[in-house]
């Protein structure tokens, strides 16, 4: 399997942190693997995520495409379509859902160009995907949840990502909500045979097409396994338990 992300020994560190938030971290996710990252409050979840997008300071060695994320950083991540935990939008957010569809373009439109008639099609496909296209000339600020969940993965889809790289995508949504962003996040990775890899809180969201669950522990890997395999293990319940 071609492997498209690759961590050796990394050590992650936030600005004036004397200790590394990741500690040693080692692994390697191959082209197609869904991949859930899971652990308790703090454990570096969000820390890992943004290691791979190549954002934070790190030592050893974090590859994606087979390069280096931090030497290549701006090149890589017009590969990678990155979704912040829950981001929720003032009713009085200036933008239309189209304006925030068409914002998934902007790294391959470039600041001196406007977005051509393509750029308006990619974002309209990717509304049409995440049927949201009804809601085009809506303020995002006025959307539920769920609908502004998926006017966000819309977004990432506009700018025809390899890898998708997800942040608790279902925090703040209703069980409804949940089964339909799931889906769709679901079938998108398998249409567009990406890389996706997805915190997540509750083992009822783990899809059933998951890979493999990564289960970190103050800044540690402590497991990698398929989830018929780490869900019910000692390890997996122990880590959630209070120190
Ligand atoms: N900007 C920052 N500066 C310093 N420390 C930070 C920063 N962001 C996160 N941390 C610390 O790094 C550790 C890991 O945080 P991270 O957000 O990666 O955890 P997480 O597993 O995603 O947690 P949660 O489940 O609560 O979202 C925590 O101890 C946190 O306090």
């Amino acid at each position: 399997m071609d492997m498209l992300i690759r961590l050796e020994n990394v050590h992650t560190f936030y600005d004036g942190e004397k200790n590394s938030t990741l500690k040693g971290i080692t692994l390697s996710i191959g082209a197609g693997e869904m991949v859930c990252v899971m652990g308790p409050n703090g454990a570096g979840k969000t820390t890992l995520l943004e290691t791979i997008n190549g954002i934070l300071p790190s030592t050893g060695r974090v590859e994606v495409f087979g390069r280096d994320a931090r030497r290549h950083g701006p090149e890589i991540r017009k590969d990678i379509g990155y979704m912040l935990q829950a981001k929720t939008f003032p009713e009085d957010t200036p933008y239309l859902v189209r304006d925030v569809v068409l914002m998934g373009r902007f790294g391959k439109i470039g600041m001196l160009r406007r977005p051509g008639r393509n750029d308006w099609n990619a974002a309209r496909d990717a509304a049409r995907f995440m049927e949201v296209d009804h809601l085009w000339d809506r303020p995002i600020g006025k959307l539920s949840g769920g609908q502004t969940q998926r006017v966000l993965l819309a977004r990432l889809l506009a700018k025809n990502p390899r890898i998708l790289l997800l942040d608790e995508p279902y925090s703040n949504l209703d069980c409804r909500a949940v089964e339909d962003v799931s889906r769709k996040i679901c079938t998108l990775h398998t249409r567009n045979k990406l890389t996706t890899v997805m915190v997540i809180h509750d083992t009822a969201h783990v899809p059933d097409i998951c890979d493999r669950i990564l289960l970190l522990k103050d800044g540690r890997l402590i497991g990698d396994a398929h989830p018929d395999v780490m869900l019910p293990s000692r390890t997996f319940r122990d880590a959630f338990a209070e120190a």
